[in-house]
């Protein structure tokens, strides 16, 4: 069936997943429903990132099909990327970079507009980081311009964010606010969440749907409960107090 059901903003339909048609995944069936939080774990290599990118709409699938609900195409997904080097070290102000989340939405048209401007403040308000706006990007700790970077991403997000390893680099504490917020986000605004994540042991607290990527492509994909029965979650997930 090539239609979605009411609340799904995407699915994967027995989608293979690669690059120059050599597939990473395999027979990828999933879907992300509305006020969803869905975190994909696994080994390093096995294809979680690759898994984002097709989400995304950056890598066309090798067959099968993704669907996407009306409701994202416009102005609705938000992307936090891995951060790099060369992000951290961006020449720009504060309120740039979160104003800079609205680039995509916008055309030709080179100003930003009062609405944006308040809204990517708004949102430096929502992330606590309000008094940084008019400091310079590089100057900031890493879990500062990790706010800044999410604040970012919600100029783009009505519907969805996605974020790839999210904590890399924080403190535990960092990484606990940064957690903090999702769950705001997710509960109290709806916003359906999809995580690349290394740290199984916040993920089964928070997130309501696991998906577990293998090397050689093995999948699983299901609720909390039915990850830590499954043979994956009995190996990775035993830590959970
Ligand atoms: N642009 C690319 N071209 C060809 N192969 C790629 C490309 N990007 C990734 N791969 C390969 O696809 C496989 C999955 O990589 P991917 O980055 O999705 O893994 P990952 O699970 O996100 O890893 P990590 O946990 O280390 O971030 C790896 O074998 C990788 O070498």
């Amino acid at each position: 069936m090539n239609t979605l059901e009411e609340n799904e903003l995407l699915s994967c339909r027995d989608v293979s997943l690669g690059y120059e048609g050599k597939p990473v995944l395999e027979h990828v069936n999933l879907s992300v429903r509305s006020g969803d939080y869905l975190c994909v774990v696994g080994e390093n290599g096995s294809g979680k990132s690759t898994l984002l990118k097709s989400l995304l709409g950056l890598l066309p699938p090798l067959s099968g099909e993704i669907l996407r609900s009306p409701a994202l195409r416009d102005r609705a997904v938000g992307y936090l990327p891995q951060q790099t080097p060369a992000q951290k070290d961006f020449p720009a102000t504060v309120l740039e970079v979160v104003l800079s989340g609205f680039l995509s939405n916008r055309g030709l048209k080179f100003f930003y507009t009062a609405v944006e401007r308040s809204a990517a403040l708004m949102n430096l308000g929502k992330l606590g980081v309000l008094e940084l706006q008019g400091k310079c990007y590089r100057e900031l700790s890493g879990g500062q311009q990790q706010r800044v970077l999410l604040a970012r991403a919600l100029c783009a997000a009505s519907q969805l964010l996605i974020l790839d390893e999210p904590i890399t680099g924080l403190d535990p504490a960092a990484a606990q606010d940064l957690y903090k917020t999702l769950r705001y986000l997710n509960e109290k605004e709806g916003m359906a969440v999809l995580m690349v994540t290394h740290d199984i042991k916040s993920a089964l607290q928070d997130a309501r749907t696991i998906v577990h990527i293998s090397h050689g492509g093995r999948w699983f994909c299901g609720s909390v409960e039915e990850y830590l029965r499954s043979p994956e979650g009995r190996r990775f997930g035993g830590g959970r107090s």
